[in-house]
């Protein structure tokens, strides 16, 4: 008997949304079409009408596990992913120890295996560890960073020396570099002019426009020369954006073999400057909230195919510490449990379509990060029965009660969010309303550089 058969649902296959049905069976996608007459299953989904689409593939999450986990640990961490309807995760380095060798590795590796509720990817970090980077990326690290270009919640950053050292380290390994794009010295100087200025905008203003433009450009000239496969994170101007979208175009006009992508944030999607008299300190993260013309760009830029990822940069710190004044709090905001149901309202919101939704959380990703090679982000036969069944008629009230980060607020409060009724990771239902994973079942998906540890 097959495992799971989800019916009266719709689906996008083939290029089309269509009613269909979906059968699950040993963890895999066993069949999709329009009627599956003769097939049964030990368990029935009736979806009444709603959709069935792939899990999401969160690239940029921060878990905070080992050493911060009164923020975060992998259980409520991957909890809230799969409540969010996250399938997988890529975890990033800048835990307590940050992963930069083989002992860090594995210790974040022993946890995540023992905790994790979702099947996960580890980044290896990159600073002063340039002749670890190799080791790192025969463990299985999913890819390097990101990497600090400016300080931001670590103690990882790196000058343009050691950036490009580290670059033609990561272009050799054949590995992918993701870059937090922010200049170090623009930072510095607005943070002198504006030393007096408390108010929480000054944070926009520090981390300026500019700030990331310049960043982005600096590494683009590095990536060049160096012929790194580069992705930026979090990329967050009308700038920035501008600059990313030209340099793709040439790299596609000369056939360039050297890969550059990069993704955007939801609070950069779906919040703006205007909400910083909401959002107080609990609105600084970095790169900071933009203005609408920015944010303009960005939804433009998924719906012109630009925008290669959408990832939530979920960086949770507790209520306590993000009181206090702007200099001091810590930036960062939780968003993986949000990413998704955010996302869906957008598509209900005719803001872009669900094919692009489809690609910026799924496919895409899974492609740029090599989980495809695992099984994720492709709704076909064949593939790991990683998928959401949602219903968008079904739209909440987003509110901290009912998330399940350590955070324990969201900036999203309030606003609107479609939630998945189920989760399934490679055919197990792991939500349904609650919490039915297992502790621990998530799957380690090592990278591309992996060779066997023996020791
Ligand atoms: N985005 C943030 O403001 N903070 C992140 C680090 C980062 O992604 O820069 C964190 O780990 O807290
Ligand atoms: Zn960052
Ligand atoms: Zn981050």
């Amino acid at each position: 008997m097959n495992d799971i058969l989800i019916k009266n649902t719709k689906v996008f296959y083939k290029n089309q949304l269509q009613s269909g049905e979906v059968l699950i069976d040993e963890g895999k996608i066993k069949k999709i079409a329009k009627n599956l007459k003769g097939e049964d299953a030990d368990r029935h989904i009736d979806a009444h009408g709603g959709l069935t689409i792939p899990a999401g593939i969160d690239v940029h999450v921060h878990f905070r596990e080992p050493g911060m986990t009164h923020k975060e640990d992998w259980y409520s961490g991957s909890c809230a992913a799969a409540a969010g309807g996250i399938g997988t995760v890529v975890e990033h380095p800048n835990t307590l120890p940050p992963v930069i060798d083989r002992k860090s590795f594995r210790e974040k590796l022993k946890l995540a295996n023992r905790k994790s509720i979702i099947d996960f990817g580890i980044n290896g970090g990159v600073g002063k560890n340039i002749e670890k980077l190799e080791s790192l990326w025969g463990l299985g690290i999913t890819a390097f960073g990101e990497i600090f270009m400016a300080e931001s919640t670590a103690d990882l950053g790196l000058d343009s020396d050691l950036l490009k050292e580290a670059l033609e380290t990561i272009q050799q390994l054949g590995a992918l570099a993701c870059i937090h794009a922010e200049d170090e010295n623009i930072k510095c100087d607005n943070e002198i002019l504006l030393k007096k200025d408390f108010t929480p905008l000054s944070h926009s203003r520090i981390r300026s426009n500019q700030c990331e433009a310049m960043a982005v450009k600096k590494a683009l000239e590095l990536s060049g020369l160096t012929s790194v496969n580069t992705h930026f994170c979090h990329i967050s101007t009308l700038e920035a954006f501008g600059q990313l979208k030209r340099e793709k175009y040439i790299l596609e006009k000369e056939k360039a073999s050297r890969h550059l992508s990069f993704e955007v944030a939801p609070h950069h999607l779906f919040l703006s400057d205007r909400d910083w008299d909401r959002l107080g300190t609990f609105g600084k993260m970095n790169p900071p909230l933009r203005n609408r013309q920015s944010v303009k760009a960005l939804v433009n830029g998924i719906n012109d195919s630009t925008v290669d990822v959408v990832a939530s940069d979920h960086a949770p710190h507790r209520m306590s510490e993000k009181e206090g004044d702007i200099k001091s709090a810590p930036s960062g905001v939780p968003g993986v449990e949000t990413l998704m149901p955010l996302m869906m309202v957008g598509v209900k919101r005719n803001l872009f379509p669900l094919k692009r939704l489809i690609e910026v959380t799924s496919s895409n990703p899974a492609r740029i990060f090599g989980l495809d090679n695992h099984g994720k982000g492709v709704f076909a036969e064949g593939y790991d029965a990683d998928l959401i069944v949602m219903d968008p008629r079904n739209v909440k009230s987003i509110n901290s009660d009912m998330l399940h980060s350590k955070a324990g607020w969201t900036p999203y409060e309030g606003m609107e969010g479609i939630f998945p009724e189920y989760t399934i990771s490679r055919g197990e239902i792991i939500w349904d309303g609650d919490i039915v994973g297992r502790r621990g079942r998530g799957n380690f998906l090592p990278g591309a550089g992996s060779v066997k540890d023996d020791d």
